[in-house]
């Protein structure tokens, strides 16, 4: 019997994916390493999963299996509380008496006291709470850990204690240890947001940036108890109005409590270029090509689930074949020095297709990713059909979903120029390219909104083969260079 799981139809038919799918790594890993292809009778390809023993193990025992949807766990999205730790108590000091002891510095014959008073020790304060912090770790690049509790709590200040402190000189006040605060990491380019009304808290975007997420409680006062006598009545406390008597001696005592906040975060991959165009057009294949991330290339649609970073490499060797891609045009860059951009981060995202905006596909579930992007790397399969026509599809989508998007500097790759037919066509595919651009900039010139941009470079690449990757490197790092200026 086979398990068939309708995990993506290529071509019109809408998929099974929606912006509220979601996978967990594991399960993503599982799911793939258990798909074959194969076409439906309508000629598109679906993709199956085989039974795998394991996932029978699994639904025996009552646990998740391949395939079915898990909780909700997205890996740039989650939902958590937390809660900041209550103040301590201050000390309630019963009587603020003293007491005579022994001078140690008294010698027989000495002009010293054989005795002196030694006040009391005035009533420690409670410790604050400790703080809620997120920090911004480098390392991580995903929040699924966040998913594996729903609240985080940090402790509570200790109680003001005559004993903590006690070897500081008598008469001071005490201070009780601080309670280290709390901090979850997040990746970088973490977004935080209250869940009740969406206010935004802020971003963390460099590494160690922290945000403070929940402040602690206040400790509380340490406070002399007054005579029966005499209360109300207590000790003077700074206030705004100066130094007043405090009468409410036993409420001053108490800590503060501490403060819960249901957090959404929502992760924006940091990355200067987003790699985009239609699945199965070599944009995986492109990011191996030119950084030193190893992502899974596979010949079927929807092989990239979640976006893949790399570091653009410089170029150290000259490019097998570099000469044969001698038409590489990069416009009004050409000539231009080759800036000295820093390490600039590449973002390999999921395909995608018709209707992305609209949420069809993975398209919508990441198409957010691209904010932060400066650039943009269109990658078109030159052995298609119409590689215009692909081009024109995702930067329509592109357009819908956020005009500004298509504003971006960027650059088409016209990948698989090892393929015979791809190879023929080369002048042609690209002006077909060019014109499928100005049309669509045609097209806008009436909206109010940013209008399409032309690509900067086209630079015909193959990314199985190693051809064009150098001039398409440089070509980058100049659009880089141009859009930060
Ligand atoms: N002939 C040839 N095949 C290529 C080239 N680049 C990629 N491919 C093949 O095209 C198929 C898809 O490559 P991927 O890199 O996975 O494509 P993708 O755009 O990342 O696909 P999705 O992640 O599904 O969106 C793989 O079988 C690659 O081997 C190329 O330059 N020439
Ligand atoms: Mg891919």
């Amino acid at each position: 019997m086979r398990t068939a799981i309708h995990f993506g139809l290529y071509d019109q038919a809408s998929t099974s994916y929606s912006c509220h799918t979601c996978y967990t790594r594991s399960s993503i890993g599982r799911l793939k390493s258990s798909i074959s292809i194969h076409r439906d009778v309508s000629g598109l390809v679906r993709r199956q999963l085989q039974p795998v023993a394991a996932a029978v193990a699994k639904e025996a025992k009552g646990q998740s299996v391949a395939g079915k949807k898990e909780a909700h766990k997205i890996f740039d999205e989650a939902i958590i509380t937390v809660r900041s730790g209550a103040g301590g108590r201050g000390e309630i000091a019963e009587k603020g008496e003293g007491k005579k002891v022994p001078n140690f510095k008294y010698r027989a014959g000495s002009s010293l006291p054989k005795q002196i008073w030694l006040p009391a020790a005035q009533p420690a304060d409670g410790a604050s709470g400790a703080s809620v912090l997120l920090v911004a770790d480098p390392a991580l690049d995903n929040l699924l850990h966040l998913h594996e509790k729903k609240s985080y709590s940090a402790k509570s200040g200790v109680a003001g204690n005559p004993e903590l402190g006690s070897r500081g000189p008598r008469g001071r006040r005490m201070e009780a240890p601080r309670t280290q605060p709390l901090k979850l990491r997040v990746p970088l380019g973490t977004v935080v947001k209250r869940k009740r009304g969406g206010a935004l808290l802020g971003e963390l975007t460099a590494a160690g940036q922290t945000l403070l997420v929940a402040p602690g409680g206040r400790g509380g006062l340490g406070v002399t108890k007054p005579a029966p006598s005499q209360q109300p009545r207590g000790r003077f406390v700074e206030q705004e109005e100066g130094l007043v008597e405090d009468t409410n001696w036993a409420l001053d005592a108490e800590g503060a409590p501490g403060e819960e906040a249901t957090l959404h975060l929502l992760m924006r991959v940091v990355a200067d270029v987003g790699i985009v165009g239609l699945p199965n057009a070599g944009k995986s294949s492109l990011l191996a090509a030119l950084t030193r991330a190893s992502p899974d290339i596979a010949p079927y649609p929807f092989t990239t689930l979640m976006p893949n970073l790399g570091v653009l490499m410089a170029s150290t060797q000259p490019d097998v074949q570099q000469d044969d891609f001698s038409d590489f045009d990069i416009n009004h860059l050409n000539g231009s020095s080759v800036p000295d951009v820093a390490a600039p981060i590449l973002a390999d995202m999921p395909g995608l297709i018709q209707g992305a905006h609209a949420g069809r596909g993975l398209g919508r579930m990441f198409l957010r990713h691209l904010r932060r992007t400066r650039g943009l790397l269109h990658v078109v399969d030159a052995s298609a059909d119409d590689p215009a026509a692909d081009y024109l599809v995702v930067r329509q989508e592109l357009a819908l979903y956020n005009a500004e998007y298509c504003a971006r500097p960027h650059i088409v790759a016209l990948n698989k120029m090892d393929v015979d037919d791809a190879a023929q066509l080369r002048e042609e595919v690209a002006s077909d390219i060019m014109a499928a651009a100005k049309a669509m900039q045609r097209d806008w010139r009436d909206s109010a909104l940013p209008q399409p941009a032309l690509p900067e470079a086209l630079v015909h690449v193959s990314a199985v083969e190693g051809t064009g990757i150098a001039p398409l490197r440089e070509a980058l790092q100049s659009l880089l260079q141009w859009a930060s200026l």
